[in-house]
């Protein structure tokens, strides 16, 4: 069956209208291009078409170039390197004798972008997104991108759009010169049409982008625009190179003219499309929209059951998070404290977390006000007889918990969904004492929970699809990612991820630097390493949770005195200023000669002498012995079936954890090859 087709209507003026129809994004499949190729063909042939007009269906104009057919061989292949770029776009579609122009709705992106710049004008709705958003893909722009955006909108513009996969929208395209006019839904495609005949007819200037200059900077400043680019790409993600091969290509354009630049976009592109990174980062896209598809539950044709009103019990730092995430996307909201002192500082955090959204400029005074409406604190549970789902954030406590619960039974609708923001406790424990196991769910935020994308949905085996669904929903409704995970200790996202605090310590008690290990860690591309995590939640918390996995899992549990003794001398961590490191007030960290002292203690405590072996380890053995427990982890957990796929892990090992997205592939690997 055919992946998508176009549509061509010539209506009485004489204008084409070429439909792109491939939902729900309108991307560029094989069977669409081909289709679009044989329609304006005809359009060129026909006598009574003067001006043809491309559009998409149902609002949106091109998600751009099929992600699904990189790197696979399908039954079309270019017949020539760069045959869709030059001899379509370029020869065929920007050197027609008939003008063509694009009436964007909605989204413009990637080849759906670089279709529409191959076109003699573009009009756009003042919301549409329009971008180049090829690099979050490890790929770069391959349909002439990288050379007509820079002679549209300049070079430095360019450069932004296409380096941070940043979209831009149809009001700021029409500043830029992206697009020649703005028009709403209903009159969009008749504009383009208009604007389309004015051009055959000469009363408008008719334009090459791929031959334009006059956007483009001196030859010297434009040097240093990209040299400039590469410092910052390099800075920004060092074990990148798509970014700098992108760059390269831009500037094979400027200096030597766009057909090499051209030439070089499609050649290099042929490559990265087999690339180890743009395998990793495909397999992030379509994992992460995978996550809300949970068999048994999404497939049962539910609709989601309308949320309102949430209540949300404990106002530090986890519940304030939460309750600013859901007021952001218009949820009625109750915070419930214990006193007047703990709600106050609660409701702080919350105006505290928009208020640095108002000075980012992410957000206006006026929507500040309506937002922070939508929040009421209160200190009982009088106002929960109407709320639609109760999430508790108080301390890793049980019998708090328990008693919470029991708690809400009495005083929530029979319908409320009561969730638990716990990161390890057994849920079937925390509602033991109620009757509502069908309702109880868990939902894991992460820290800080208005900031970190991924939601981690807990089920037991009692609660009830309708509530995950519902769950769902609102996680879709907050711009969460969702993964549905079973219950256990830690369930899966801290689970997966205990042995990598655990394998650091055994190493340094075998005599591995522990700033070492930081150091190769943060190379490898995690935001940091585990004993530098560990100063940032705490020493409390980790170990709390040590004990808990200990309990559970003790077979393989390393048991190290080394946080015990560094909390009797009252390290615990960057609250404190003082853990594995030593932090200024700007909380800047730096190494602490004495933690040798400590680490000399817990070896002779542990009986190790230091293997000579263990301190010469490379960069790579430190990455495998820390992180192969965790893929171990992440293979018990599959069995266990706390997890639905192992794709779901990956994403939970990004979103929660900052894994590096290019390490994936080979994570996926190791958990398939089993
Ligand atoms: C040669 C060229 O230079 C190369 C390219 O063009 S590469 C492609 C460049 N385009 C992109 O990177 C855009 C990728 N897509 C997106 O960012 C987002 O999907 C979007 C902004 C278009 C829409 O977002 P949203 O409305 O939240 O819907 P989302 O759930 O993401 O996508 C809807 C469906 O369309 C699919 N989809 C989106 N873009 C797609 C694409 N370019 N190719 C194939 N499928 C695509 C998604 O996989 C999803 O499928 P599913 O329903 O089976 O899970």
């Amino acid at each position: 069956m055919a992946k998508g087709r176009t549509e061509m209507e010539v209506g009485a003026d004489g204008v084409a209208v070429i439909t792109i129809i491939n939902p729900p994004v309108n991307p560029l499949s094989v069977d669409v291009l081909l289709s679009m190729g044989e329609n304006f063909g005809q359009a060129l042939r026909r006598d009574d078409v003067k001006a043809i007009v491309f559009t998409g269906a149902k609002g949106k104009f091109s998600g751009g170039f099929d992600i699904n057919a990189f790197g696979k061989k399908g039954n079309w292949e270019e017949p020539e390197v760069g045959y869709l770029s030059k001899v379509f776009l370029s020869d065929t579609l920007e050197s027609a004798r008939k003008p063509s122009v694009a009436a964007i709705d909605g989204l413009a992106l990637g080849g759906g972008l670089e279709l529409a710049m191959a076109c003699h004008a573009r009009v756009s709705t003042p919301t549409a997104q329009l971008g180049l958003p090829e690099l979050q893909l490890g790929i770069i722009p391959g349909l002439g991108g990288t050379q007509r955006l820079p002679r549209l909108v300049g070079l430095s513009k360019a450069l932004e759009m296409i380096l941070l996969s940043k979209p831009i929208k149809g009001q700021e395209a029409l500043d830029l010169g992206l697009v020649d006019a703005i028009a709403p839904s209903d009159t969009l495609v008749n504009t383009a049409r208009l604007l389309a005949l004015e051009i055959a007819e000469f009363r408008r200037p008719w334009i090459k982008s791929l031959y334009k200059t006059d956007k483009l900077e001196p030859l010297g400043e434009a040097r240093e625009i990209l040299n400039f680019a590469r410092v910052q790409s390099l800075k920004q993600a060092p074990n990148l190179q798509h970014p700098l091969i992108c760059i390269d290509v831009i500037e094979e354009g400027i200096v030597s003219g766009p057909n090499a630049g051209l030439l070089k976009e499609a050649m290099v592109s042929r490559e990265l499309q087999s690339s180890e990174t743009s395998k990793s980062l495909i397999h992030v896209f379509f994992s992460q929209r995978a996550t809300s598809k949970v068999p048994g539950i999404t497939d049962l044709g539910r609709a989601p059951r309308k949320i309102n009103k949430v209540a949300i019990v404990g106002g530090g730092l986890m519940g304030s998070g939460i309750a600013t995430t859901l007021i952001l996307s218009n949820y009625q909201v109750i915070l419930k404290e214990v006193n007047e002192k703990f709600l106050n500082a609660g409701v702080d955090r919350v105006k505290a977390n928009l208020q640095s959204r108002v000075n980012k400029g992410k957000m206006t005074q006026e929507k500040f006000e309506g937002t922070i409406s939508l929040l009421k604190g209160v200190l009982d549970y009088e106002q929960f007889k109407d709320v639609d789902m109760v999430i508790e954030a108080v301390i890793e406590n049980l019998s708090l918990k328990q008693q919470i619960f029991a708690d809400l039974e009495k005083h929530c609708p029979p319908h409320c969904i009561l969730a638990s923001n716990t990161s390890t406790i057994n849920l079937n424990l925390i509602g033991e004492k109620t009757k509502s196991q069908d309702r109880i769910v868990g939902a894991h935020f992460f820290s800080p929970a208005h900031i970190m994308p991924l939601l981690e949905i807990v089920r037991t085996h009692k609660t009830s699809p309708q509530v995950i669904q519902d769950l769902l929903d609102v996680g879709k409704k907050i711009r969460k990612t969702p993964i549905v995970v079973g219950n256990c200790t830690g369930f899966a996202v801290n689970r997966m991820f205990f042995p990598y605090t655990q394998s650091a310590l055994l190493l340094v008690d075998h005599g591995v630097d522990p700033y070492q290990i930081d150091r190769v860690v943060t190379k490898f591309g995690m935001p940091m390493g585990p004993f530098r995590l560990v100063d940032l939640v705490g020493f409390g918390v980790a170990i709390a949770s040590g004990i808990s996995y200990l309990e559970n899992y003790p077979d393989r549990c390393y048991r190290s005195m080394l946080l015990p003794m560094m909390v009797e001398d009252k390290r615990t961590g960057e609250a404190v200023r003082k853990g594995f490191y030593l932090y200024n007030e700007k909380r800047r960290a730096s190494p602490d000669p004495e933690i040798k002292k400590y680490i000399e203690k817990s070896r002779s405590i542990a009986g190790v002498i230091p293997d000579p072996k263990l301190m010469k380890l490379t960069d790579k053995d430190i990455i495998e012995m820390v992180f192969l427990p965790c893929v171990n982890e992440a293979c018990r957990i599959l069995d266990e079936k706390i997890a639905v796929k192992a794709s779901d892990l990956d994403i939970a090992s990004v979103m929660g954890m900052g894994f590096p997205t290019l390490q994936t592939w080979s994570k996926v690997h190791i958990l398939e090859a089993r």
